[in-house]
């Protein structure tokens, strides 16, 4: 569902210290792919701790489109009915993605390998995204997807009617491009190969196994190798989805910046090829620390604690590091205006084609808010103002990307005078629970209309 009404400003100040737990939502990778992998699976999944944000409503939304039966139990446990590998239905209306790279790259894979057209849309962010990543290999398997200019939504994806595997290395760090392709392997006969030089989020690889799909990662010269054997039976599971660390990082960030903080916030996953973020910040002298390290669902999760930490130092973030905290870049670059120094962020071209330019967005507003930022093409800089020296003052345009208007929340709550974002909206795409965590922590969040 596109996002539509007036925009709705927001604006954040210092307050008092941020104590307390928060209780974050459910990983949303993890939950679109709950609802996907189901949906293929013969019989019914059961879900609990789903991600009950926007992106994911509107996969649930699709997947019922396609055949599936997905229904919302009372206490926020989801069942999913699955049509199995091949069976979904040319559904009699556009798939509307909202604002959800993950929701249409994926959902584009397993329908490319059915005998039927499939027409995919979504809101003015996602629509300027590129989409020829996908449709590219897509192409190898049979699909034909004919979109506008540059390969973007809206779009029509005729699948393949009789698919063949395909060996294809991904070009880009994306595990939606990794991910779609094993997706649309599902319904060919025989091996398909994806070989990705950097290792992206492993979520598809380790919850097709879950499903019963035969799946196997090995190291090769060219990267890493993932061999899946198509057309299985996948059955179905028993899904408690892990707290997502990508909305992790905003209460954790919150608390490293603001005077006299701490917080702990539990149950959060922290799959090595998602934590990048908080090694990030030990190496930068947060004072985080990671309690009850155990296993849940297949996931390593532990609960994280951090406190107010004003020795903070920039750091030179390493490029092969980017791949598992691309998501959590702008509020990095927030933690990295409030700590002394510089901090340099290689390798992220990725970025630029996120919900917004996340570099640019960042850039304009940090520096309208006082800070110096440097940036080039795939790297961007920060010079720290140190703790409480960033002036704010000013407003962020949200951009449509949610990542960027809880980043400039966070930083009002740590600097001179109030920051402001033009339109909070987007949180819900991810954090619908967002302005209530924060202010139960203490956190001093309004919408400026209010
Ligand atoms: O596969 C996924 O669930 C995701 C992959 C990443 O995108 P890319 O594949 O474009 O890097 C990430 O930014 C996104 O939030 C979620
Ligand atoms: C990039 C993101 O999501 P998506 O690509 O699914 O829109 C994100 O959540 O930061």
């Amino acid at each position: 569902m596109s996002a539509h009404g007036d925009p709705i400003p927001m604006q954040s100040r210092r307050a008092g210290p941020l104590t307390g737990t928060a209780e974050v939502p459910g990983d949303k990778s993890i939950s679109h792919r709950s609802l996907i992998l189901g949906a293929m699976a013969v019989g019914e999944t059961r879900i609990t701790g789903l991600l009950e944000g926007q992106d994911v409503l509107d996969t649930a939304k699709a997947m019922a489109a396609l055949g599936a039966d997905v229904v919302r139990h009372e206490g926020g446990a989801w069942s999913v009915h699955g049509v199995g590998v091949g069976g979904f239905h040319e559904p009699d209306q556009v798939i509307d993605c909202g604002n959800s790279g993950t929701g249409v790259r994926l959902i584009m894979g397993a329908v490319a390998t059915h005998d039927m057209a499939v027409t995919f849309t979504g809101d003015a962010s996602l629509n300027g995204r590129p989409m020829g990543r996908v449709t590219d290999p897509l192409a190898l398997f049979g699909a034909r997807a004919v979109g506008r200019a540059g390969g973007r939504l809206p779009l029509t994806l005729v699948g393949a009617k009789d698919p063949v595997p395909v060996r294809y290395a991904t070009p880009v760090p994306s595990a939606q491009v990794k991910s779609a392709v094993l997706l649309a392997g599902l319904n060919a006969p025989g091996q398909t190969v994806v070989i990705e030089r950097e290792a992206t989020r492993d979520h598809s690889e380790r919850m097709l196994a879950g499903f019963g799909a035969e799946i196997a990662t090995r190291e090769t010269d060219e990267g890493h190798e993932i061999t899946l054997t198509g057309q299985p039976e996948l059955r179905p599971q028993s899904i408690a989805v892990p707290k997502d660390p990508s909305s992790a990082a905003f209460p954790v960030c919150a608390a490293l910046i603001v005077e006299g903080s701490d917080v702990l916030v539990p149950g959060i996953g922290l799959n090595p090829t998602r934590a990048g973020l908080f090694d990030t910040l030990v190496e930068m002298g947060a004072d985080l620390t990671f309690e009850n390290r155990r296993d849940e669902g297949g996931e390593p999760v532990a609960d994280l604690r951090a406190r107010f930490s004003p020795a903070m130092k920039g750091i030179r973030v390493p490029r092969e590091r980017a791949a598992s905290m691309i998501d959590e870049y702008p509020i990095l670059s927030v933690v990295a205006a409030c700590a002394e120094g510089v901090t340099d962020m290689p390798g992220v071209a990725e970025l630029r084609v996120k919900e917004s330019d996340r570099i640019d967005a960042m850039a304009e507003g940090l520096r309208a808010c006082g800070v110096t930022v440097e940036d080039g093409p795939d790297w961007w800089r920060v010079t720290g103002r140190g703790p409480g020296g960033v002036a704010g003052g000013a407003t962020f345009a949200a951009r449509l990307d949610h990542r960027i208007a809880m980043s400039a929340l966070i930083l009002g709550m740590a600097s001179e005078k109030p920051v402001t974002v033009d339109d909070g909206q987007p949180i819900a795409t991810s954090f619908p629970i967002f302005e209530t965590l924060m202010g139960d922590l203490g956190a001093e969040v309004t919408r400026k209309d209010a």
